[in-house]
C-alpha cells in the first residue's frame, strides 16, 4: 500500500549533445541579462569559450571554484557578482563549482544555471555546504536550487577516467541510498534503479574509451536521475561517513564515496533487503555491496581508505564522529554501534572486500 509525501522541484533540465549551445536562450528565459561564469581553475580555458560565447551577456568570469565551498570565496564571488552587475551565475564544472554558485545564491538569490561535468549531481539538489574556520557545515534552500540544468555529455568527454569512475559511484550512492530512505517513494525508487543502471552500463563503457558520447550521455543520464533522489529524499548512514571523512579528514570526495558505499550497503544489508535486491538488479550482480565494490575494483577505482590519504591513527575519531550525530538509518548507528562503525571502517581501511 502506498504512503508518502513528495515535493516537486521547480527546475527546467535541457538535456543532449551539443544542448550547451541554448546556454543564451536559457539565460534569456530566465529573464537575464548579465551572467558572470563560474569554474575551478583547471577548468578556466573551458569556462572562457562559454564566456565568449556569450558576448555580451558575459558580465564576468571567476575561477576560484574549490572542493567544500570556503565561505571566503563565496564571498569573493558574491562580491564580484555585485561589482559587475550579474543578474545570474552559469555554474560549469562539478559539485564544486556548482557548490560556489549555490553559495552565491544563498544570500543573494541570484538564478544559477547549472552545468554539470561530472556525476556528483548536486544541480538537482536544494542541499548546500560551506566550510568555515575548517568545519563543513550543509543545509537545505530552496534558494539554491539551480533555476536551469544544461547537461551536454559533450563537456564531459574530457573527464578523466578515474574521476568518471568514481564520480559515477558517488551518483550510485545517492540512489542506492535513496531506495532506503524512509521518505522515499515509489518514484524516487524507479528514478534510482534506473539510474544506477545506466551509470553500471556506462563507466565500463567510458574506461574503456573515455570520448564514447552515448557512454558519457548514459553516465550523465544516470547522474541526472540519481541527483534528482539526493534531492528529494533523506541520505543515511552512507552520506554520514562520507561527510564525516571529507570534512573533518579532507579526503577526495567521489573516492571517498567509491570506497565506503560497499561497507555502508553490507552494513545495512539486512536491515534493508528490498533495497538491496533493487541495487542489485540494477548492477547486474547477486548482492549490492559486492557489486559495487567489483564496479569499483574493474574499473581502476581505489577501494581501500589508506590509498586516498586516510591515516590509520584517525579511524578511532572518525568512528567517534561518525556516531555522535547520527543521519536516520535502516539500521541505526549511534554510539552503541560505535564498535561495528570503527570495525566497517577498518575494512574499508584496508580494502577489504564488504563484511
Ligand atoms: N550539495 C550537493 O547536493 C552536492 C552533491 C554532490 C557533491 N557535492 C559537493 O561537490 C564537491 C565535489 O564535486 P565533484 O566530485 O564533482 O568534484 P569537483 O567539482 O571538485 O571536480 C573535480 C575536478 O575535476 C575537474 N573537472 C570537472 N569536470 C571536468 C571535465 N569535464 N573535464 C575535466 N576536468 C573536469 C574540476 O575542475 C576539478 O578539478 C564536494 O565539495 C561535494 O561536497 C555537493
Ligand atoms: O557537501 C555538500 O554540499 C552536500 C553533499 C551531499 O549531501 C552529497 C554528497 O555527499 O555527495
Amino acid at each position: 500500500m502506498h504512503d508518502f509525501i513528495h515535493t516537486t522541484h521547480p527546475q527546467r533540465v535541457v538535456f543532449g549533445a551539443g544542448s550547451l549551445r541554448h546556454l543564451a536562450r536559457e539565460i534569456d528565459a530566465l529573464g537575464a541579462k548579465k551572467a558572470l561564469v563560474l569554474c575551478t581553475p583547471e577548468q578556466r580555458p573551458q569556462a572562457e569559450r562559454v564566456a565568449a560565447s556569450l558576448g555580451a551577456q558575459a558580465a564576468g568570469l571567476f575561477d576560484r571554484a574549490v572542493m567544500h565551498v570556503p565561505v571566503e570565496t563565496a564571498r569573493e564571488a558574491r562580491d564580484l557578482a555585485r561589482r559587475l552587475g550579474a543578474d545570474c551565475a552559469v555554474a560549469l564544472g562539478g559539485g564544486s563549482t556548482t557548490g560556489l554558485g549555490k553559495a552565491i545564491a544563498l544570500e543573494s538569490g541570484l538564478p544559477i544555471v547549472a552545468i554539470p561535468t561530472t556525476y556528483a549531481g548536486s544541480e538537482m539538489t536544494p542541499i548546500y555546504g560551506l566550510t568555515e574556520n575548517g568545519l563543513k557545515k550543509t543545509g537545505k534552500d530552496p534558494r539554491v536550487l539551480p533555476r536551469t540544468v544544461i547537461y551536454d555529455p559533450e563537456l564531459s568527454r574530457t573527464l578523466p577516467v578515474g574521476l568518471s569512475v568514481t564520480s559515477g559511484i558517488n551518483a550510485i550512492a545517492h540512489a542506492a541510498e535513496g531506495l532506503y530512505a524512509q521518505d522515499s517513494n515509489p518514484v524516487m525508487d524507479l528514478m534510482a534503479e534506473e539510474g544506477i543502471a545506466a551509470l553500471a552500463r556506462a563507466l565500463p563503457a567510458i574506461r574503456l574509451e573515455p570520448g564514447d558520447l552515448a557512454a558519457r550521455s548514459d553516465a550523465l543520464y544516470g547522474a541526472w536521475l540519481c541527483g534528482g533522489v539526493l534531492g528529494a529524499v533523506g541520505m543515511a548512514l552512507h552520506h554520514k561517513l562520507c561527510h564525516t571523512l571529507g570534512g573533518s579528514f579532507n579526503l577526495p570526495h567521489a573516492e571517498v564515496h567509491t570506497v565506503v558505499l560497499p561497507h555502508a550497503l553490507a552494513f545495512n544489508a539486512q536491515a534493508a533487503p528490498r533495497a538491496m535486491a533493487r541495487i542489485a538488479r540494477a548492477l547486474g550482480g547477486v548482492s549490492a555491496p559486492a557489486a559495487v565494490f567489483a564496479l569499483a575494483r574493474d574499473n581502476g577505482a581505489p577501494v581501500a581508505l589508506k590509498d586516498i590519504g586516510m591515516r590509520a591513527a584517525d579511524l578511532d575519531r572518525a568512528a567517534d564522529i561518525a556516531v555522535a550525530n547520527p543521519y536516520w538509518n535502516p539500521r541505526p548507528f549511534g554510539p552503541a554501534e560505535r564498535d561495528a562503525i570503527r570495525a566497517l571502517l577498518q575494512r574499508a581501511f584496508d580494502g577489504e572486500p564488504p563484511g
